[in-house]
């Protein structure tokens, strides 16, 4: 790839975010033309009610077993309904929390909630209904980001390297090889490297951030997740046992290459006790970054880490002690840890409206370039 595009009008745009963890839905404001990001933030969370996790879970369990997209799945309907309200509320809270003019903002950017993701079978699916948010909220939305990625023999994730490479364009250390890492549910790595205007990426995700951690951490101690790494740090590591997951083979293929939430299980750790489970799998999450390395074209000068993993002490301390480069939160470069995803998409949905490419052969594995994401003008 060479350069992000030429620069255009800039815009405003509302990102929306509900990842693979399912806690919450995140929004978050930007100001950009789609090639370099003027102004970011301000952004917010809204937590994902109990109850519609579970019914996330039973959908996602059902999406996962359909054989094609069009097997009756019991709820859907309702839960994708239930969802894109949700996530018209993240919206309107953004707005008077800030005192924001919805008249103002030009467009929303809206992920919805991945229930399956199957690349191998051409097939990723996120629920959430782009018109509805539209009318509900009087602003146009741009969804559906990955199909087209897909219809272009891509991956359909990960789509965030081109604002990783976007953030990174005029930062300090400008020519140097750099990586940016999400610790979402799954974690997911960008390395990237500036020459002038021209700018090399490589993208893949690299194994579990904290998903594997939350289904432990549920059944073990009935939190929704391992707060601060605590339970993990008590532990020990069966080193048996890591590498009996490291053993995928899924480690040693070339990128690009991506992940559902469920890919790995928890199921091997059976037996172990709550600390020493919480421990292995903060190692695995970890040895799966290290081993990410192997691919790299370059190594790198710095890693920037953003998702909800950059809470996990014990995960930021065992990466460290690993990794033996700068390993900071990108909350360091003045970027914002927890939004950052939610601005991704808000920074795609004005280069969707641009016909600006999303997906690159080096990060999805697309044929080409290509643009993506459907465009829903308000009916009401
Ligand atoms: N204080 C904390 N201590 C430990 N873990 C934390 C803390 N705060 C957040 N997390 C972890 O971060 C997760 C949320 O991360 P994030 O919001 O980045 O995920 P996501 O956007 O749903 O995932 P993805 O990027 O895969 O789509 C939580 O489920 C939890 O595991
Ligand atoms: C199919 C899907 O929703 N994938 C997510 C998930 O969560 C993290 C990782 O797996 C990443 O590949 C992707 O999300 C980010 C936002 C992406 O597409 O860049």
């Amino acid at each position: 790839m060479s350069s992000l595009g030429e620069s255009g009008e800039r815009k405003t745009a509302i990102g929306l975010m509900s990842g693979t963890s399912m806690d919450g839905i995140d929004a978050a404001y930007i100001v950009s033309d789609g090639v370099s990001v003027e102004k970011i933030g301000p952004s917010i969370s809204i937590p994902m009610p109990e109850a519609l996790q579970d019914t996330i879970r039973t959908v996602m369990n059902r999406a996962t077993n359909a054989t094609s997209r069009n097997d009756p799945i019991p709820d859907l309907e309702s839960l994708s309904h239930e969802i894109t309200v949700l996530h018209a509320k993240a919206v309107q809270t953004l707005l008077t929390t800030y005192d924001l003019d919805p008249r103002s903002i030009d467009m929303i950017g809206f992920h919805g909630q991945t229930i399956t993701h199957k690349p191998e079978k051409g097939w990723t699916w996120q629920i959430g209904c782009g018109q509805t948010l539209a009318n509900l909220t009087g602003i146009p939305v741009i969804n559906d980001f990955r199909s087209n990625d897909m219809k272009h023999g891509g991956e359909g994730a990960p789509l965030v390297p081109v604002y990783h490479a976007a953030l990174l364009k005029n930062s300090k250390d400008d020519e140097k090889a750099r990586a940016i890492l999400n610790l979402g549910g799954v974690a997911n790595v960008t390395w990237v490297k500036w020459t002038g205007n021209s700018v090399d990426l490589l993208a893949f995700d690299t194994g579990p951030a904290n998903a594997l951690s939350n289904d432990w951490a549920r059944e073990h101690t009935g939190q929704r997740y391992d707060k601060d790494g605590n339970l993990a740090a008590q532990g020990t590591t069966h080193e048996d046992v890591l590498m009996g997951l490291m053993a995928s083979p899924y480690f040693d293929e070339h990128p690009p290459k991506s992940l559902d939430r469920d890919d790995f299980t928890i199921s091997s750790l059976r037996g172990l006790n709550a600390t020493d489970g919480a421990s292995t799998l903060i190692d695995f999450t970890v040895e799966a970054i290290v081993s990410a390395q192997s691919h790299f074209p370059e190594s790198v000068a710095a890693w920037y880490v953003c998702g909800g993993g950059v809470h996990n002490r014990t995960m930021m301390r065992r990466l460290r002690k690993h990794i033996p480069v700068m390993i900071d939160p990108v909350d360091a470069m003045g970027w914002n840890s927890d939004s950052l995803e939610a601005e991704a998409f808000a920074f795609l949905a004005i280069r969707s409206q641009r016909n600006l490419p999303l997906s690159f052969p080096e990060t999805t594995g697309t044929s080409e370039a290509v643009t993506g994401g459907v465009y829903y003008s308000p009916l009401t």
